[in-house]
C-alpha cells in the first residue's frame, strides 16, 4: 500500500500544526517521522489514521482518496505509547480482539480467530505469555503485545507513535532491532513516529525530519546524517557545532578573524557555520582554520570532549581521539574535515 499526502495543512486556531506537508510513502517502506516536540508528527500521524481531519489537501492510499473513508474503512493498525492493552482481557483475548468486533459479514469462526492469534504471539514471540494479564507483562512485552493486537485485522498500513518511548534505554535498544526485523518479515507499509534521532536513524528505510509543521528534508538514515539539507536538520540529527559566521567577498569571518576557508558559492550575509564534533581535527596551533585554547577535557567513552574557547570569541566542544591527550590550557590548532554553511 502506498501512502500520498499532498499539500496537508490543519490549524488548531490559527496555529498550523501542519504547514503544507508533501509526503509519498513507497509500499512495504517503514519510514521514520522524527522531530522536536511540537512539530506535527502525532497530528500528521492521526490525520493518515482517520482519527483527525485537515483542512485542507489530500490524503490517499494506493492512489484512493483516504478522506473519503473513516477509520475503520482505512483498515488501519495503531500502536502508542500510551494507547494501553485492555486490563481485564488475557494477552490472547486482547490480541483477538479486533478480530471478534469485525463486522459480521467479515468475522472469521472460533477456530480459525485462535489459530490467527496463535500465530500473532509467535510472530512477537511471547506465545508462552498467552494466559497474562498486562499488569503481569513488563513495559517491553506490553508493546510487543500491542503490535500483535494492531496486525490481528491485517492492516494495510501499521502507525506507531513513540511505541518505545516509555520505555528504558536498554529495552527501547533491543525493541527496535527487534521491530526492524520484524518489519523486514511483515512487509507492512509502515510509518513511526519518533523524536529520538537515533531510533530514527537506526529503525527506518527513509527518515523524515520536520520542524514547525513541514517537512525540513525527507531521505535516507543516510542522507540525514551527511547531508543535512537545512541548518535544522545539521543541528537536530547527530552533535555539531554551530558557529555564526559572516560571508563577505568571498571571505569567511568568525567575529573578525578570516577563516581559510573555501566560500565558493556561498551568499554574502550573515550565516551558520556546522561542523560534526568529532570532525573538528586537533593540530599544533596555526595548523588549521580555527585557533584555540583548551578550557577543560573530560573522557567521554572512546573519545575525550574538550571545551575549547576559539579566538573569535565563540567556545565549542569537540570530541578527539584519547590518544590526542589534550589539557586544559593547550593552544591547538582546529581544521574541520567536513563542514557545512548555511545562510541565516
Ligand atoms: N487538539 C489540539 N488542540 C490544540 N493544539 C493542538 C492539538 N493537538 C496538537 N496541537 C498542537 O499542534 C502542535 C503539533 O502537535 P503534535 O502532537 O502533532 O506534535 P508532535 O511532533 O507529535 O510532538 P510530540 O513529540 O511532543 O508528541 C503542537 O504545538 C500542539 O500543541
Amino acid at each position: 500500500m502506498t501512502i500520498e499526502v499532498k499539500n496537508l495543512v490543519k490549524k488548531f486556531g490559527s496555529f498550523a500544526a501542519l504547514d503544507g506537508v508533501d509526503l509519498r510513502v513507497d509500499n512495504g517502506e517503514l519510514l521514520a517521522l522524527l522531530g522536536p516536540s511540537g512539530s506535527g508528527k502525532t497530528t500528521l500521524l492521526r490525520i493518515i489514521a482517520g482519527l483527525d481531519w485537515p483542512d485542507s489537501g489530500e490524503v490517499s492510499f494506493n492512489g484512493e482518496d483516504a478522506l473519503a473513508q473513516g477509520a475503520r474503512e482505512r483498515h488501519v493498525g495503531f500502536v502508542f505509547q500510551h494507547y494501553a492493552l485492555f486490563r481485564h482481557m488475557s494477552v490472547f483475548e486482547n490480541v483477538a480482539f479486533g478480530l471478534r468486533v469485525q463486522l459480521r459479514a467479515v468475522r472469521k469462526d472460533e477456530a480459525t480467530i485462535r489459530a490467527r492469534v496463535k500465530e500473532l504471539l509467535d510472530l512477537v514471540q511471547l506465545d508462552w505469555l498467552a494466559d497474562r494479564y498486562p499488569s503481569q507483562l513488563s513495559g517491553g512485552q506490553r508493546q510487543r503485545i500491542a503490535l500483535a493486537r494492531a496486525l490481528a485485522i491485517e492492516p494495510r498500513i501499521l502507525l506507531l507513535d513513540e511505541p518505545f518511548g516509555a520505555l528504558d534505554a536498554k529495552v527501547r535498544k533491543e525493541l527496535r532491532r527487534w521491530l526492524r526485523s520484524l518489519h523486514h518479515e511483515i512487509n507492512v507499509t509502515s510509518i513511526f513516529v519518533t523524536h529520538d534521532q537515533e531510533e530514527a536513524l537506526e529503525v527506518a528505510n527513509r527518515v523524515v525530519v520536520m520542524d514547525k509543521g513541514k517537512i525540513e528534508q525527507i531521505g535516507s538514515p543516510d542522507d540525514v546524517y551527511e547531508t543535512p539539507a537545512t541548518a535544522f536538520v545539521h543541528g537536530f540529527i547527530g552533535e555539531s557545532i554551530e558557529l555564526p559566521v559572516q560571508v563577505d567577498g568571498g571571505v569567511i569571518r568568525l567575529g573578525d578573524r578570516p577563516l581559510a576557508l573555501a566560500a565558493d558559492g556561498l551568499a554574502p550575509g550573515a550565516s551558520k557555520l556546522f561542523v560534526r564534533r568529532h570532525d573538528m581535527l586537533v593540530g599544533p596551533p596555526g595548523s588549521g582554520a580555527f585557533e584555540g585554547a583548551v578550557q577543560h577535557v573530560r573522557n567521554f567513552g572512546p573519545v575525550q570532549r574538550a571545551e575549547v574557547a576559539l579566538s573569535g570569541g565563540e567556545t565549542i566542544e569537540i570530541d578527539a581521539p584519547r590518544d590526542k591527550e589534550l589539557r586544559a590550557g593547550d593552544t591547538i590548532g582546529l581544521e574541520p574535515r567536513r563542514y557545512r554553511i548555511f545562510a541565516g
